[in-house]
């Protein structure tokens, strides 16, 4: 494996995009979606970026991308069609110890960009190492066929479930078991054809009293 797969959190954390054409702007989505502060660095941008720049959602910082931009910045993403610009990027967020991303160098990346499907608190993603952004792009088109919002709500209620048992006791042996156990006995189709009384005695026959499909989709979750 060339790459160590994480999930960051980007919450609340300053990232920098230089260049807002098409590449530009795909990346600023993603990491809106993620909750980050996106500073977009660049002459021109696309139309996207200056409507969410007008309401707010982004600066814009409307020039070249200069040294020192990158003060403060958490993570730094290269997407201009300059080259040397890109290069420029790179040797700056090694210099401050900015995670960086250029969209046309990959040598020159901290890290790459996945394709991603999102099912509620699921996340898949997929990378080709860098070798084929088009196969990324096509697997995921097929994955979205066979992962609907089914598993969304599946990844609900198995939250709400450990969090119940999580509260009781920590005995992961039995717990792993109990998880598989229902997985295993068809819970994503049930939900998927929204067989809720399949559900319920699912759950009774697992867990016993007290675990619902009602009570359990109701349950407030962490983060
Ligand atoms: C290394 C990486 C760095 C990074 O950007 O993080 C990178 C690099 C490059 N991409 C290029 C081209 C294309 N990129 C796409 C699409 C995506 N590119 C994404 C990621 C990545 N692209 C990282 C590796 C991902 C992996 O490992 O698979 C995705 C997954 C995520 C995202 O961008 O958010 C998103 C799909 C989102 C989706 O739809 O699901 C398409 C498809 C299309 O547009 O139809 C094409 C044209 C077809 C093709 O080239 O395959 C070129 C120019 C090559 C040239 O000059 O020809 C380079 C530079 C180079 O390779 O030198
Ligand atoms: N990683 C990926 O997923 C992909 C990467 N690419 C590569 O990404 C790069 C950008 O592609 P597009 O967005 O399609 O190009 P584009 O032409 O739509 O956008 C380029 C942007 O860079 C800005 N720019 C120019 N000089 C700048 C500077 N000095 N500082 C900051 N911004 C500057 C321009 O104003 C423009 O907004 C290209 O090098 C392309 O080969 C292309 C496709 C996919």
């Amino acid at each position: 494996m060339k790459y160590y797969p994480i999930n960051l959190d980007v919450r609340n954390k300053n990232c920098l995009i230089a260049g807002g054409g098409a590449v530009g702007t795909r990346k600023a989505l993603t990491l809106l979606q993620c909750g980050a502060n996106v500073t977009i660095v660049s002459p021109e941008v696309s139309e996207k970026l200056e409507k969410l720049a007008l309401s707010g959602d982004v600066k814009l910082v409307r020039r070249g991308y200069a040294p020192g931009d990158l003060k403060g910045m958490f993570l730094a993403i290269s997407a201009s069609d300059n080259r040397t610009v890109n290069q420029m990027v790179y040797e700056d967020a090694v210099s401050c110890n900015v995670l960086c991303n250029v969209a046309d160098i990959p040598d020159a990346c901290h890290f790459t960009l996945p394709s991603v499907i999102t099912r509620g608190d699921l996340t898949i993603t997929i990378s080709s190492s860098g070798k084929s952004p088009a196969l990324s792009r096509k697997l995921r088109i097929e994955l979205e066929k066979i992962f609907g919002k089914e598993y969304a709500e599946c990844l609900q209620l198995m939250g709400a479930i450990r969090t119940k048992l999580l509260k009781k006791s920590h005995d992961p042996d039995n717990h792993r078991h109990l998880f598989r156990n229902i997985l295993d006995k068809g819970l994503v189709e049930m939900i998927k054809y929204n067989n809720i009384q399949a559900v319920n005695e699912l759950l009774f026959d697992v867990f016993g009293k007290g675990y619902t499909w009602e009570l359990l989709m109701n349950t407030k979750q962490g983060n």
